[in-house]
């Protein structure tokens, strides 16, 4: 375990580390730190939610000349929501410094942009689209660039945005440092990576796994038309604090958000096809608890970093074992705990092995919970309020209420006939859900596709030493409905972007 302090940062900056609770660094910090601050080119890649933006972060943050006001630092990102959130931390770790931080992205007003970057912004963070049409504006100087960092790199490639991001990096001079951070790294892109770097360090936190220890993996083998309910009822089971359910395509997250919230679930739906101000709000609620689950696709939940995602579900199970990887690691941040479920209809199995055989961890078959095993989860959610409610013990006049009442009824018939009230009795109101056309069957013989199998080298030790931090997580799922006072049994929150 090394100590921020051990690093060799300087005062300012272990100040606003300190200040965002950081004591000891992660292994992956501890790898690239000392190395990203003495200028050597890095690709580092380590599991989900392990603090790979502090990583890039403090080496990009120290080497800021705050007397200069041209932009010095640039980082991209494949979405606006992670550029937002890579820009939220990096302020944090520079804000003794007072290094000034800029995020671009597209769907917001180009104008406003325009004039926030005449502000003299020492570093940007930005999305390749728009950062390529403020370049081709001349609203974007990089000719003072002297680090350049790919947060997601083998997203923004697969993505397609392989011409965007040369372009991108032929704009920056030639003698920058390049960063380059993931938790997937598949050969095929590394290659394409290093073309542009200049011999750089790989920094591979090795580990048993691909995924982190401390998420449980399950799958739940299920045809396709009893996906919904059994969704419906691990929901009432699991009771998740916060949950990111992932569909395939946009039409099936539409789909899902809307059957969530006829059944009385608070859902909203991600993907690329909402506008920045909805995608904004959406997750800004979701944060705020306000939303108990996401449903988001692949793409717009890359990288996102909200800690009390307690379990993920993949409602289709995705098409690349990176996929899967990224998708689970919205959960168990950090060192928290997280569940990840996944649907698999008998047709796919193949990839479920596929899976398996990248992540080099076996997930665990989960017998769906029957229709009464969800009433009763239902009802240990009613008792959970309940005595919550009591223990908080602010009932007013309720009390007065109560005392009569018991003077006329016995008291066990009238807790029962309270939790009753409080149950949610399971919804039969039908749902429309498209079928989806299962992924073309794939049997146990695959030899990976273009480099995009993945597999090769997750041997070694597995990485210990995650920051961790006490969470509770005796959350329920709430309903709309329901007589609830919407309060989540034991919720903590952390203060995050
Ligand atoms: N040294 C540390 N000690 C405690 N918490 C940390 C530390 N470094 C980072 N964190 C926290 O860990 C969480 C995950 O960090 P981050 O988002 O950088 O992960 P990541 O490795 O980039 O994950 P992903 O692969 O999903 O993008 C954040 O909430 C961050 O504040
Ligand atoms: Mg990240």
């Amino acid at each position: 375990m090394v100590k921020f302090s051990d690093l060799n940062i300087s005062e300012t900056t272990l100040k606003s580390v300190r200040r965002m609770g950081f004591e000891e660094a992660t292994p992956i910090q501890e790898g690239t730190i000392r190395l990203g601050m003495e200028g050597k080119d890095i690709i580092g890649q380590a599991q989900t939610g392990t603090g790979k933006t502090t990583a890039f972060g403090i080496p990009l943050v120290e080497k800021i000349d705050t007397k200069d006001g041209n932009v010095q630092g640039l980082v991209i990102a494949p979405t606006r929501e992670l550029a937002i959130q890579v820009s939220e931390e990096l302020y944090r770790l520079g804000k003794d410094k007072n290094v000034r931080i800029l995020s671009v992205y597209g769907g917001q007003e180009i104008g406003r942009q325009i004039r926030a970057l005449k502000n003299r912004p020492q570093i940007i963070v930005g999305t390749p689209g728009r950062l390529i049409d403020h370049i081709n504006r001349r609203t974007l100087k990089l000719d003072n660039v002297n680090t350049l960092v790919l947060d997601e790199a083998d997203e923004m490639l697969n993505m397609g945005f392989i011409e965007d991001i040369q372009k991108i990096m032929s704009s920056v001079p030639e003698t920058r440092q390049t960063l380059l951070f993931s938790a997937t790294m598949p050969d095929a892109i590394r290659r394409i990576a290093e073309k542009f770097m200049k011999t750089p360090e790989v920094v591979k936190i090795k580990s048993k796994e691909m995924t982190v220890e401390n998420i449980e993996q399950f799958y739940v083998k299920s045809v396709e038309r009893e996906k919904f309910d059994i969704l419906s009822r691990l929901l009432n089971v699991q009771q998740p604090e916060l949950a990111i359910i992932f569909g395939r395509t946009k039409r099936r997250v539409d789909e899902l958000a809307k059957a969530l919230n006829i059944r009385g679930y608070l859902a909203e739906g991600i993907h690329g096809d909402l506008s920045q101000a909805k995608r904004m709000s959406v997750l800004k609620q979701f944060k705020a608890g306000k939303i108990d689950i996401l449903v988001a696709t692949d793409v717009a939940a890359r990288g996102l970093d909200i800690s009390d995602v307690s379990h993920v579900y993949n409602f289709d199970i995705p098409q690349d074992p990176e996929s899967y990887v990224h998708r689970i690691g919205r959960t168990g941040r950090a060192g928290r705990k997280g569940v990840a479920v996944t649907f698999v209809t008998p047709r796919e199995m193949g990839y479920l092995s596929i899976v398996e055989r990248t992540t080099k961890k076996k997930m665990e078959a989960l017998i769906p919970p029957t229709a009464d095993e969800a009433v009763l989860g239902q009802k240990r959610v009613a008792m959970e309020q309940l005595v919550e409610m009591t223990e908080k013990n602010n009932l007013g006049d309720y009390r007065a209420f109560a005392t009569e009442m018991l003077e006329k009824f016995d008291a066990v018939d009238l807790v029962a006939a309270a939790l009753k009230t409080m149950t949610k009795e399971p919804e039969d109101t039908p749902v429309q859900i498209s079928e989806e056309r299962p992924l073309p069957s794939r049997g146990g013989g695959y030899k990976g596709k273009g480099g995009r199998s993945g597999g090769g080298g997750y041997k070694g030790n597995r990485s210990s030493g995650h920051p961790s931090s006490g969470r509770s997580s005796s959350g329920a799922s709430r309903r709309r409905e329901g007589g609830s006072g919407g309060g989540r049994p034991g919720r903590t929150r952390r203060h995050e972007s």
